[in-house]
């Protein structure tokens, strides 16, 4: 093909903003086989994305895709291909420029219309493909669409993605898990195939065949080429992914290129075949036997000390905008893009009480199904019950110091343990909560509900750490005052979940979250009553022990304790001891709930504050 014919095919990257050019004109000429459904142009401008130090990521990018094209975005590392690629797909909407579908600028439901398959696949490890599916097929389909007919849609997907074979098979694999389970190719097109079943009319995917090898790689690139073109007769679409090297016949599969240089400028945006062409014309030749895009690569990157390959890179840079000079870019919007809090589940997606099913029915199937973890629980709560019981053991009615002493240290290492437990689990659900919340999977409501629900069961157990001790301590042998032993401690440890649950809504991060723990629970500690003089409190720091889950859990079991004690010497120093009056129990009952509550309310406030401001996902 002459070269002229070639870069002719360039001439429908950038475009203007209204989308003047008629998009017949621009749709790429692949096979057409299997078209259905409508067509659509997706236009970008980032003018710039800058750090929030001032560092300048991405400069002057701006170009059209549309239905039926397949555009791998490339560049040497570093250079903002994923950065570009989240601002496109508005997961990052700080930055100055503007996305526009169909001429339009884009609304909340651009998010449940566009598919993204990140690079790390986060799943919750216990279920089986298909379940996971069936998960996100109600969630999302569920407003609409009956139960048959969303289950069918899950069999669609299963066939597309070519997941029969392992679609009862669990998907393991968690960073720490111990079931193996799919293989990464399975995984990644689970994640595919969880994008595919709102049949989003555009797809992003990052690095998709990062961690395959080039077999693996080529079937993900095919079946990807498949999805764009419609030739595995569903509708076609716009996909565009971010790509590292991909082997000669992976490229072969791509429609368009993208290519960003060194320091994230926009070295080329075209068809595929009218690359190398186009270097041709600038003077660079791809040699004979070379993986055509290690050679695109090699031109557009500037290696610390390559002055020459550096001066390469900006002159096609610079040769490349001066063909851009002459498109009208999308205007700018606004100075910053501002779609924040704007996912939403309506739509398609199911209702508030469907996805609070569904989200209970998940978490259940999750934690029933980690048998390790659940085994390892057990195990180190029994064992660290018989330590309590044995350093106390009959104890509890010999000495006031030591029922004292027993029932302080059983307080505190049920805040310690259950808050740390959840800080270390939530940030981890949470990331896979925000993938599902911006593409309607799921909303903070049903799926905080769910999670306090499945929760029960689980920290129930932690009542075994409790259980040991209370029998060979010897406290009270009646079974109306071990019935409110366990109550009031079963409150505790929902309040101490519920601090877990506040000190890790404010990072995805669980070390931020385990860095944050001991700083709520060490006033709850300090202000429990036991380790000062009540009256000593200064005014100003009185509240504390208000909000303080261990002042009002260790009151209550001690006058739990109390009453069945008798009028006798001991009753008369833990109380006096302790400045705790027995009258107070109803109180302290209520404190606890009010506290479980109140904590887990302000996390969720946290959250839902966190998702209405965040810029990036
Ligand atoms: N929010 C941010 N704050 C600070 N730096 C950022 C931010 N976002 C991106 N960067 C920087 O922008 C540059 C481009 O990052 P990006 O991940 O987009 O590159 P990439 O081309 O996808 O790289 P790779 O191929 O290695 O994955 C990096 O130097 C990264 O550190």
């Amino acid at each position: 093909m002459p070269v002229q014919k070639e870069l002719s095919d360039l001439e429908h990257g950038p475009v203007n903003a209204a989308g003047s050019v008629a998009m017949e004109k621009a749709l790429p000429q692949t096979p057409m086989e299997g078209r259905k459904g409508e067509d659509h142009v997706l236009d970008f401008n980032v003018a710039n994305f800058s750090t929030p130090k001032g560092k300048q990521i991405l400069h002057d990018i701006a170009g059209r895709t549309v239905t039926g094209e397949f555009t791998a975005l490339m560049g040497p590392s570093g250079a903002g291909k994923t950065t570009l690629m989240d601002c496109i797909a508005l997961r990052q909407r700080s930055f100055e420029g503007a996305i526009h579908v169909d001429g339009r600028s884009p609304k909340s439901d651009y998010f449940t219309q566009t598919g993204y398959v990140h690079q790390k696949e986060l799943f919750f490890s216990s279920l089986t493909s298909r379940e996971h599916l069936v998960f996100h097929a109600i969630n999302r389909l569920g407003g609409k669409y009956t139960k048959d007919q969303c289950m069918k849609r899950v069999d669609e997907v299963i066939n597309e993605v070519e997941l029969a074979r392992c679609a009862d098979t669990i998907i393991g694999g968690g960073e720490f898990a111990l079931v193996k389970g799919l293989s990464g190719g399975e995984r990644k097109r689970l994640s595919i195939g969880t994008e595919l079943l709102s049949h989003p009319k555009i797809i992003f995917l990052d690095e998709p065949t990062s961690g395959l090898d080039s077999v693996m790689g080529e079937l993900v690139t095919n079946l990807l080429a498949a999805l764009a073109t419609g030739k595995n007769g569903g509708p076609r679409r716009v996909i565009m992914c971010v790509i590292h090297t991909p082997s000669s016949r992976m490229w072969s599969h791509f429609s368009h290129v993208l290519l960003l240089a060194t320091g994230g400028f926009m070295a080329y945006h075209g068809t595929r075949e009218a690359l190398f062409p186009y270097f041709k014309s600038l003077g660079y030749d791809v040699p004979p036997n070379y993986n055509p895009a290690d050679f695109a690569l090699e031109v557009v990157s500037a290696k610390p000390g390559a002055e020459v390959q550096g001066k390469t890179a900006v002159w096609i840079v610079e040769n490349f905008a001066k063909r851009m000079e002459k498109f009208n870019r999308l205007p700018p919007e606004t100075n910053h893009h501002t779609f924040t809090g704007v996912a939403t589940s309506g739509g398609t997606g199911a209702g508030f009480l469907l996805q609070t099913k569904m989200n209970i029915w998940r978490a259940v199937t999750q934690s029933s199904r980690d048998k390790g973890t659940l085994y390892a629980l057990v195990g180190m709560l029994l064992i660290l019950g018989m330590v309590f019981g044995l350093l106390f053991l009959n104890q509890a009615h010999s000495s006031w110091r030591n029922l004292m002493g027993m029932m302080f240290a059983l307080v505190v290492a049920v805040l310690i343990l259950c808050s740390m437990n959840v800080a270390l689990k939530f940030p981890v659900e949470w990331s896979i909560f925000m993938r599902e919340y911006y593409t309607g999977a799921n909303a903070l409501g049903p799926y905080f509900i769910g999670r306090t629900i499945a929760d029960i069961p689980f920290l129930a157990l932690f009542l075994l750490l409790v259980i040991v001790p209370y029998w060979m301590s010897g406290l009270t042998a009646s079974f109306a005052s071990f019935i409110r032993y366990c109550f009031i401690f079963f409150l505790i440890i929902n309040g101490s979940a519920s601090t877990g649950y506040l000190a890790s809504s404010f990072s995805a991060d669980p070390v931020l979250g385990l860095a944050i723990t001991p700083v709520i629970d060490t006033p709850m500690i300090l202000f429990s009553g036991m380790l000062y003089e009540r009256a000593s409190v200064p005014l100003y720091l009185k509240w504390i022990q208000n909000i303080s889950v261990v002042n009002y859990g260790f009151a209550a079991l001690v006058i739990n304790e109390c009453n069945s004690l008798g009028d006798g010497p001991m009753r008369w120093l833990v109380l006096h001891f302790l400045q705790i009056d027995l009258g107070m129990f109803g109180a302290c009952i209520g404190w606890l709930f009010g506290l479980a509550l109140g904590y887990r309310f302000a996390s969720f406030l946290v959250l839902k504050l966190r998702i209405r401001y965040s810029t990036s996902l």
